[in-house]
């Protein structure tokens, strides 16, 4: 019989009760035990689920507190020799430092999860001593199976993984990591087989982007020693969101399974699978329903799959499963009671997808009472929804992208030209010094939108809220002395949500959330149709703040591409024409923000480097297409119109070119939380176009000291030029409170000061 198995259940609850408790726990309004107590129900809650879905092999271990390589971090007793730690199991309270920061000493590093909007906490290597601190996965299987009698599939964040996503230590040492790490992973296995575990999934994510012999000799040494250390355990190696690299050598290795993603690299995959064969004694775990998009499974394609697979393997030796783990994905469609039927029908939440999950598996083992009833209903929601008239302006649309595709997409004049043209117009010292876009989205701001949102408040007592902070907090930003100001993005939920609310094409679920880091979480819009523009989306809030300051006011909007990556996009269109369609429409917002008298227009692209394709040779098909709509949004601006951009949390040092050849005028750039590392990039390359590194890491309550931040600047202006350089924190201070935020940029515009004091008396000399 092949089993029916899930990769990973998302954590934060079907009303966000996770998320809530340790929110209420950090602001110290919940007892620890309580806090405990409540995550402890919602785990319970989510194993039941799947039990009662009819799951055969429940995760267990894939729940964490933050998030789950902190808790492998924590585990192997990982925890940056900055903050006190004497050994043992690290406290919830070091935990949560480790993650957020402490008042005195700077957060981990946080960082994007290979290809998704999910942020991990970056393993810190540098002088420690690892030890096993817990058996985190024996204690979830105890639990799992002592509270609701389930036999749990332990998940473990793989040791090859676990290393190449750490840092601080040299690339010749990553073997020497291994050799370091694998007696205590060998000690967790023992110990769970010790207690009859039966399955353990070894999450290996690692395995899809290109790796070298030498990594493999290591991946073999770790499924060697793990196969010695528990021969009964049976051992499923797992990959996702690609094909696998090296299929024909991680076949062979001794383990029970090798799991691959059947959707997102299914060609890959079944290529090698039919090249090399699969051999007698291995099982395949294949995932076959999409655990990054929330379209309904066409179970009938997704069985042609199966039948292509059995030629390879017997139904006995196959577990069907999601492609990933559900946590990228809201929980369940049941509670969207806003949503048109005509979509809603197509939808598939977590929940929804564990069913899917075992109607293949049922099928496959010959129980198919259900089946052709959920194929037929899934055929006719399908056709419904494919009638859509917004689904089908997509002709016209790529006419008029065509044309403007084929006129080259560059600006007037050169950046060499049209920099001093815009700095003379905007009267801009030397470092400007501005922030990323938004100010704290307080609980009055969220209190007031939601009374709006349930009508309590009508659209014109909501507007008045809104300006009246636009004033509070321009006023706030002349006072601190910032050259460009912002209008502040109190109007908006989130920047993507915004956009996606006010464009043709997209859909919004009540409550499909999907955690983004730490406890906070995202509700990407849906889009289901072709994207169109309807109105002036900013140019309102914009203008308005403007016309209270002398200053000038950067209008902002998020790019084509990170609206498109932090959505859930529809899957009968290519990436390229979706990002085309959605750049066409930020175009005539664009024209619309200038001909109003906006000077500054920051195109936020945060989520490129993210959306890099994890195989080699569709990167650079990916970063041409992504260019291209990113000029297409704004290349048609005066040339005394400055164009921003904007890009946080990822690792941009292999794409600095391509970032050169998006052509704005001035890029921030988060920094600070890597402790300057991308700074060092710019000794190899040369960057000529106007650049703000973040001085400071917004992630954090902590408020950084002048000095601090004089360093940095000090650090940056040796290898970039100071007539390009500006001012300004890491990302947006939507997260953070009011007092914190005034605080940390009056430090930032002192530590301006000082450095273009130093500069001035540098030049007199
Ligand atoms: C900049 N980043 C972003 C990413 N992805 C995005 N889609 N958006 C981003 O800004 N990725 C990378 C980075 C870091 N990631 C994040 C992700 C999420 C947040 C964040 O602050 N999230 C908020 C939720 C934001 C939101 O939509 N808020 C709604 C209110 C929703 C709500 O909770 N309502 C309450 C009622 C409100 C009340 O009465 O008080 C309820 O329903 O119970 C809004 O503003 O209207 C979060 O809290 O998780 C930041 C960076
Ligand atoms: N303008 C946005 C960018 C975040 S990446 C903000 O300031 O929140
Ligand atoms: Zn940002």
């Amino acid at each position: 019989m092949a089993l029916s198995s899930n990769l990973g259940y998302p954590r934060i609850g079907s009303q966000r009760q996770w998320k809530k408790a340790i929110e209420q726990y950090w602001a110290g309004k919940l007892e620890e035990a309580e806090l405990h107590a409540q995550l402890k129900e919602i785990r319970l809650s989510h194993l039941r689920k799947q039990q009662a879905a009819g799951i055969d092999l429940i995760p267990v271990n894939d729940f964490s507190y933050y998030d789950q390589v902190l808790d492998t971090s924590a585990m192997l007793g990982i925890v940056p020799p900055r903050f006190s730690y004497e050994g043992g199991k690290v406290s919830t309270k070091l935990y949560y430092e480790i993650a957020r920061g402490s008042n005195d000493q700077p957060a981990s590093e946080m960082t994007k999860w290979f290809n998704t909007n999910y942020h991990y906490i970056v393993p810190e290597f540098n002088n420690i001593t690892p030890q096993l601190t817990h058996n985190a996965p024996l204690a979830a299987y105890r639990e799992a199976k002592q509270e609701l009698g389930i036999e749990g599939k332990p998940v473990i964040l793989g040791l090859f993984s676990f290393v190449k996503l750490a840092k601080g230590y040299a690339k010749h040492e990553q073997g020497a990591w291994v050799e370091k790490l694998l007696p205590l992973y060998y000690q967790v296995l023992q110990e769970l087989q010790a207690e009859g575990v039966q399955w353990v999934q070894f999450d290996e994510p690692a395995l899809v982007t290109a790796f070298s012999e030498q990594d493999m000799v290591q991946v073999r040494r770790i499924y060697e020693a793990l196969a010695e250390a528990a021969p009964n355990v049976k051992v499923i190696l797992q990959t996702y969101f690609e094909s696998v690299e090296r299929y024909s050598e991680l076949i062979h290795l001794p383990i029970a399974a090798l799991g691959l993603d059947g959707v997102h690299g299914w060609q890959g995959n079944i290529e090698q699978l039919l090249a090399h064969g699969v051999p007698a004694n291995k099982l395949v775990a294949i995932g076959l329903v999409d655990g990054r998009n929330i379209w309904r499974a066409e179970l009938e394609e997704s069985y042609t799959k199966l039948e292509q697979l059995q030629k390879l393997v017997t139904a006995d030796r196959l577990i069907i499963q999601p492609s990933c783990s559900l946590l990228h994905v809201p929980v369940s469609v049941q509670y969207e009671d806003k949503l048109p039927q005509v979509i809603k029908d197509v939808l598939a939440f977590a929940d929804e997808k564990l069913t899917e999950v075992v109607q293949l598996t049922n099928k496959l083992n010959g129980q198919a009472e259900s089946w052709e009833q959920a194929v037929q209903a899934g055929k006719q929601a399908y056709a419904a929804f494919n009638a859509l008239e917004q689904r089908n302006y997509k002709d016209k649309l790529q006419q008029s992208i065509d044309k403007l595709l084929q006129q080259g997409l560059t600006r007037a004049a050169s950046f060499a030209e049209r920099y001093p043209l815009q700095v003379n117009k905007l009267q801009l010292p030397l470092l400007p010094t501005t922030t990323i876009g938004s100010f704290p989205q307080t609980k009055e701001v969220r209190a007031a939108r939601s009374r709006w949102r349930k009508g309590e408040w009508t659209s014109e007592q909501y507007d008045a809220f809104v300006a009246e902070e636009i004033d509070r907090w321009i006023a706030y930003q002349e006072q601190l002395g910032l050259d460009v100001l912002v209008h502040g993005e109190f109007e908006r939920t989130d920047m993507v949500e915004f956009f996606g609310e006010k464009l043709g094409g997209f859909c919004f679920t009540a409550n499909g959330w999907v955690q983004s880091y730490g406890s906070r979480c995202v509700k990407p819009p849906v889009i289901y149709g072709d994207v169109t523009y309807e109105a002036p989306m900013t140019v309102k809030e914009t203008v308005y703040a403007q016309s209270r300051t002398k200053r000038p006011v950067k209008g902002m909007l998020t790019g084509p591409i990170t609206i498109m990556n932090w959505s859930f996009v529809r899957q009968d269109l290519s990436r390229e024409t979706i990002a085309y369609q959605l750049a066409f429409a930020l175009k005539q917002e664009v024209e619309a923000l200038e001909k109003s008298g906006i000077s500054i227009i920051q195109v936020d692209e945060p989520a490129v480097r993210e959306g890099l394709p994890l195989k080699q040779d569709e990167q650079k098909p990916y970063l041409d297409f992504s260019i291209r709509a990113f000029r297409l949004t704004t290349c048609g601006v005066q040339n005394e119109t400055q164009i921003h951009t904007h890009m946080c949390y990822c690792d941009f040092s292999d794409m600095i070119s391509s970032i050169r050849d998006m052509d704005a005028d001035v890029i921030s750039i988060e920094t600070s939380r890597s402790h300057g590392e991308l700074i060092a990039n710019f000794e190899q390359q040369t960057y000529d176009l106007g650049i703000g590194l973040g001085v400071y890491d917004i992630h954090s309550p902590r408020v950084p000291a002048v000095a601090e931040m004089e360093s940095l600047i000090e650090r940056a202006l040796r290898v970039l030029e100071p007539g390009l350089f500006w001012i300004n924190p890491d990302c947006g201070l939507k997260t953070r409170q009011e007092p914190e935020t005034l605080a940390a940029l009056k430090n930032m515009i002192e530590a301006t000061a000082a450095v273009r004091q130093k500069l001035a008396q540098a030049a007199s000399k």
